[in-house]
């Protein structure tokens, strides 16, 4: 069974429809991208997957159980999510076992243990503005991860980052996601970034200001193992993918 299943999603905004007939599923341990230019409505499914936004019609199920509209079931973290700068880097991770009742000290302790595998050994007792960019980024997904490890939701997570410490990232983020057993459906409008980290690729298509309500039109499969995506971006198959992406997104 799927880990995520979003089912037949429709999302109006006063007269201008949306998301029309939305579904997709997450396979358990996979990572998804959710694929579509910009304005399409990408945050807005990102939205009703998180329970922020209530659809007009459709149901998200997560483990069969539905979720729909119940914000706190999966961690999610979005566009421009900052860390809070008057905390310590360990701080703002160990923030969300906290907030959970986990006594500070102990919270402290199990977030410190994971700052190495994130790529922030020795960032602990920093502030977030000490940090680069990337390091900042890693962080923020520390934070979604020990929010649910199960499930994380990540809207743009890369999307400010130079291209240079984005290739890093992808490469880090897979292997993290592949250690974890992490299923993650990540949002983007970068068609090489979801070709770099998706097992499936869910491509949106859509004018919403023009009339035309958003919908799936097709799914891209990646098989290649996550652990052989060094020179991906290079390659044939690479090419193959990112046509066939293309075409669906017209
Ligand atoms: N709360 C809202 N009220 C009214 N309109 C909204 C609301 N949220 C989103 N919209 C509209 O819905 C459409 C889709 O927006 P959305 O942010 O979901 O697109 P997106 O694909 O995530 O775009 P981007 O890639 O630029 O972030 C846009 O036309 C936007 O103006």
């Amino acid at each position: 069974m799927a880990r995520l299943q979003v089912e037949d999603v429709t999302v109006s905004f006063g007269g201008m429809t949306v998301l029309d007939d939305v579904s997709l599923d997450v396979e358990s341990g996979k990572v998804a991208c959710l694929l579509g230019p910009s304005g399409c409505g990408k945050t807005t499914l990102f939205h009703v997957v998180a329970g922020l936004t209530a659809p007009d019609r459709g149901r998200v199920l997560l483990d069969g159980r539905d979720i729909t509209g119940v914000p706190g079931q999966l961690a999610y973290m979005l566009q421009k999510d900052l860390l809070l700068p008057e905390k310590t880097i360990l701080d703002n991770v160990s923030l969300p076992l906290v907030l959970r009742g986990v006594p500070r000290a102990e919270a402290r302790g199990q977030a410190g243990e994971l700052l190495d595998t994130f790529g922030l050994a020795g960032t602990g007792d920093r502030w977030p503005s000490e940090l680069s960019g990337g390091m900042r980024q890693r962080a923020a997904l520390l934070r979604s991860y020990l929010f649910s490890q199960e499930f994380m939701l990540l809207d743009e997570p890369f999307s400010a980052l130079d291209a240079f410490t984005k290739g890093d990232m992808h490469t880090w983020f897979l292997g993290v996601a592949e250690r974890f057993g992490t299923t993650a459906l990540v949002v983007t409008h970068d068609i090489d970034e979801a070709l770099e980290l998706a097992d499936e690729i869910h491509v949106m298509r859509g004018a919403p200001q023009s009339g035309v309500p958003s919908r799936i039109v097709g799914a891209e499969r990646i098989e290649r193992p996550r652990t052989d995506r060094a020179g991906f971006s290079l390659s044939e198959e690479f090419l193959e993918h990112k046509r066939r992406v293309l075409e669906l997104l017209g």
